[in-house]
């Protein structure tokens, strides 16, 4: 497991560009040495690398001012992983009420949660392809992961992403991470002008948990059932030894009248 100590801005340390050093036991033999890897949040200076790096990752074409916000706004957690000053790796995410989730994501949580909870949306995570498989986008997840479940962070119950239906590593990635698909999403991206599918992945945090199924019900009046026939069990065993208890003191009673 990965440990590493977070700066930001406001708790930078002496030198202002190491910003975290990892200790980390891959099982793989690292292409770089994951000891070395810092993680800092993006400064607007990162924006042309990040969207170089972008490019080559992902096929969606964002525009500028989206990078310009993610390297800018505090409104993201946008974490870059640093190897040799080279970013190599970046996770961006974005904290929101779940009443303002589009509706394909509606039923990530249940109504009664939904109304004042909060749910974490991954907007993109990435590692460059050389670096892949050494537990880099791992330790971004958990970097995501720890910010998320902090106690001033406990109204957010769910993190959830999106994801082209063929893309395999990622949906390796996330189904490892414990995150389960959500929904089936036709023809959610545009991609160079082609519909291609997408996935809606979840994972539950600080207490959050998926709306009940049918089957959830059931086993919950089932086991409701079953105290009930407890308490049925208990009751009949108490007027039992009632019963008993009068029998023996008319019968006492009588015995000292004879
Ligand atoms: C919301 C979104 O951003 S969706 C888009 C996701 N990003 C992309 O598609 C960009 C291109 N892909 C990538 O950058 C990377 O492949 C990522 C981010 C998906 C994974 O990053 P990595 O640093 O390689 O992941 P990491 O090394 O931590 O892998 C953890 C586990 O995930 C699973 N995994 C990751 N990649 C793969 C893969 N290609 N095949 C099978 N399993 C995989 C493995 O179980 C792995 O553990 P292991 O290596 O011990 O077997």
């Amino acid at each position: 497991m990965a440990q590493f100590t977070l700066y930001n801005k406001h708790n930078a340390p002496p030198n202002n560009d190491i910003i975290t050093r990892v200790d980390c036991d891959c099982e793989h033999v690292p292409l770089c040495s994951v000891n070395d890897v810092q993680l800092r949040f993006l400064v607007p200076d990162d924006l042309t690398e990040v969207r170089t790096l972008c490019q080559e990752w992902f096929p969606i074409d964002y525009p500028l001012s989206w990078y310009e916000d993610i390297t800018s706004s505090s409104r993201f957690f946008a974490l870059a992983a640093v190897y040799n000053l080279a970013i190599i790796g970046l996770i961006v995410a974005e904290i929101k009420p779940y009443r303002n989730v589009n509706k394909e994501d509606k039923g990530i949580l249940p109504d009664s949660m939904g109304r004042t909870a909060d749910v974490g949306y991954i907007l993109s995570l990435g590692v460059h392809r050389s670096h892949r498989r050494n537990g880099i986008g791992s330790l971004l997840l958990d970097a995501l992961m720890n910010h998320l479940t902090t106690v001033e962070r406990h109204a957010v119950k769910a993190i959830f992403l999106h994801t082209l239906t063929t893309n395999q590593p990622a949906i390796f990635f996330y189904e490892k991470r414990r995150f389960t698909l959500h929904s089936f999403l036709p023809y959610y991206y545009n991609i160079r002008g082609k519909g291609k599918d997408g996935f809606t992945y979840v994972t539950y945090i600080n207490g959050g948990h998926p709306p009940w199924t049918l089957l959830d019900h059931f086993k919950h009046y089932a086991s409701k059932l079953r105290h009930t026939g407890s308490l049925c069990v208990w009751m009949v065993s108490r007027v039992q030894q009632m019963v008993r208890w009068f029998y023996h003191k008319l019968l006492t009673r009588f015995n000292a009248i004879e």
